[in-house]
């Protein structure tokens, strides 16, 4: 999939508003997770009142100890009198399967609710982060490494729907154990109490490992988020890395993290088989010592003797598997913490609204006493500078490496805001002017240029079908790219490569600057956006872009050293340590 192509499967139920549990807050629908704990409370009900109804068919069928007739299973065949159903042995097995069947088909409408919650839990978290993401300020972008939010969209997210997944099943489990439990106390209190004990040996016995396993998913997590973070970056960077023979550094690192990685994610598997395992055996004697005292100490009538078996072993195994649910949410809660605290940094750093005033730029912009710091007690990168530019003018801004040429654009996008000073429109403050629409009248080519792996029409258009063909085709002329891109096999429709690969440097500039010239905009900023071109062809740009500005009123402020930019340009200006040091008139 290309950047520019639409996302194959959009969620349309991803809005969602009402928190319910703790960790999903504001990620799942109240009437939601209300469904779904009707359905297992209803399921649970159904299906121990058929468990609770194998009593009075025992006794119909005849336990041969008459005396010993349970309350509940006379309540039952009372019930059933008072319905005027007869009770009749194949009826009361009916009841007994009805309720299993009942609870099949209400826990498949439950698992129904919780696999689309699942699948909005995770849709819900990229949108957020996505939409956040693009709307951070420059500054948050720049201090981030970018493998942190391709791991929070694509593994961690996923973690959060199965987090949910996890304690949505160890909620209906524990659910089905106090509805069982509660049939047990109407048999016989005693019964009921000795099954919360064995449930509570068992869960006590195997914490064991339920804490370790969730040691062991955090390390997991920690590590893989670092390794994934790393690897982007590096696959960023990899040609200097592979052309001086360097990589050998990062694949020693690379290996220390996955032998660790690979030590807890054994540790995890291991934890979690274990307690599968012993739950069985811990239940197998409890159940045996249950029996026992039952009927010897107790002396219980068989029937309910088997109908307690039957709930106990019921409510230990959901109890055992509330307990690995549990364990499931520890591994992937990790992922949840991760996505969601992603989404929240993101968000805190939301670019600070500003004024709402459209901008034009029909006279011309100025700097006024302009003074900027990256971050406080450094020294300052713009020292109170002052530069006017009149619309139509072309601008050629030099100084040495440091001067603060890319801070001084960066601020007239509005990427930073100046401590001191503002940059004014038309005479308007940008502090006062609407950021978005300013922008929209702004072609940008940066110095460190990145194409994106798509074709080269929609690296002009940047994916916005307003612009046809023939535009594409006009920016691209005036890019001067035009003839090397008809000579293409595919022409418009040629895929760059991963971030242009498949183009020449000069060819990606051009792209770069047919992209920025597309939308005609009225004012072109330009960070040495030729320097990697050949005499001719830079001429014939610098040619195009002039005659944009004399005859379009065009304002270009070009960051460049070239001769042949300062030769064209209108004025010249020099900055040297955040201020102007320079400015002369062609
Ligand atoms: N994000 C940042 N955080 C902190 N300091 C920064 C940041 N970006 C730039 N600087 C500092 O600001 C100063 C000016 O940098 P800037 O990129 O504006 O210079 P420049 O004139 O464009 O240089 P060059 O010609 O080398 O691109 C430099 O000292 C640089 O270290």
């Amino acid at each position: 999939m290309t950047p520019f192509s639409p996302s194959p499967a959009a969620p349309d139920k991803a809005r969602l508003r009402m928190p319910l549990l703790h960790h999903f807050g504001g990620l799942i629908s109240t009437r939601r997770n209300v469904a779904v704990a009707l359905c297992v409370v209803f399921a649970s009900i159904a299906d121990g009142f058929g468990i609770a109804t194998l009593l009075p068919l025992i006794s119909v069928l005849g336990d041969g100890d008459s005396n010993k007739v349970s309350p509940t299973s006379q309540i039952i065949l009372e019930l059933l009198r008072d319905l005027h159903l007869p009770t009749h042995p194949a009826l009361l097995l009916g009841i007994v399967v009805g309720g299993v069947l009942t609870k099949g088909v209400l826990m498949i409408v439950a698992l129904r609710q919780i696999g689309g919650a699942v699948a909005d839990v995770a849709a819900k978290l990229r949108i957020g982060l996505v939409e956040a993401l693009l709307r951070a300020r420059w500054s948050y972008y720049v201090r981030q490494p970018v493998g942190r939010f391709s791991n929070a969209l694509g593994v961690e997210a996923n973690a959060a729907g199965d987090a949910y997944n996890a304690s949505m099943q160890m909620l209906s489990q524990l659910v089905q154990a106090v509805v069982y439990l509660t049939i047990a106390a109407l048999v016989s209190w005693k019964l009921a109490l000795f099954t919360i004990a064995v449930s509570a040996v068992m869960l006590g016995s195997l914490n064991r490992f339920l804490l370790s396993a969730k040691r062991s998913a955090k390390t997991q997590q920690k590590l893989l988020r670092s390794i994934l973070g790393r690897l982007t970056d590096v696959l960023i960077g990899i040609k200097p890395m592979k052309a001086m023979g360097r990589q050998a550094r990062f694949a020693q690192l690379f290996d220390r993290d996955l032998r660790d990685v690979r030590k807890a994610a054994r540790r995890q598997v291991f934890s979690r088989n274990v307690n599968k395992a012993l739950q069985e055996p811990i239940l197998a004697i409890c159940l045996a010592l249950g029996i026992f005292v039952a009927l010897r100490i107790l002396e219980l009538p068989t029937s309910e003797v088997i109908v307690m078996s039957l709930l106990l072993a019921k409510t230990v195994i959901v109890t055992g598997k509330a307990q690995q649910e549990l364990q499931n949410f520890y591994a992937a809660q990790h992922g949840l913490k991760s996505v969601r605290e992603a989404v929240v940094d993101t968000r805190a750093q939301r670019e600070p609204p500003q004024g709402g005033r459209t901008p034009t730029l029909q006279q011309g912009l100025s700097f006024r006493d302009l003074s900027f710091t990256y971050d406080q007690g450094d020294a300052p990168t713009l020292r109170g500078l002052n530069l006017d530019m009149r619309a139509g003018d072309l601008v050629a801004l030099t100084g040495p490496s440091g001067a603060g040429k890319t801070t001084l654009i960066d601020l007239l996008l509005g990427f930073h805001r100046a401590q001191g000073g503002d940059v004014y429109i038309d005479g308007v403050p940008l502090a006062e002017i609407d950021l978005q629409q300013w922008r929209s009248l702004i072609g940008y080519v940066p110095q460190e240029l990145i194409l994106f792996h798509d074709t080269i029409a929609a690296n002009v258009t940047l994916g916005e079908p307003r612009f046809t063909d023939a535009d594409v085709e006009r920016a691209l002329l005036a890019a001067g790219a035009l003839d090397f891109v008809r000579k293409l096999p595919q022409g418009l429709q040629t895929i760059a490569g991963e971030r242009g690969s498949a183009l020449s440097g000069g060819q990606r500039q051009r792209i770069a600057l047919a992209r920025a010239l597309v939308h005609q905009p009225r004012l072109l900023i330009l960070d040495e956006a030729t320097s990697a071109l050949d005499p001719e062809t830079e001429r014939l740009i610098i040619d195009n872009v002039a005659r944009l500005a004399r005859e379009q009123g065009l304002t270009v402020l070009s960051v460049t050293h070239h001769p042949a930019w300062l030769g064209s340009a209108t004025r010249v200006v020099r900055l040297d340590a955040g201020q102007i040091a320079e400015a002369a008139t062609n």
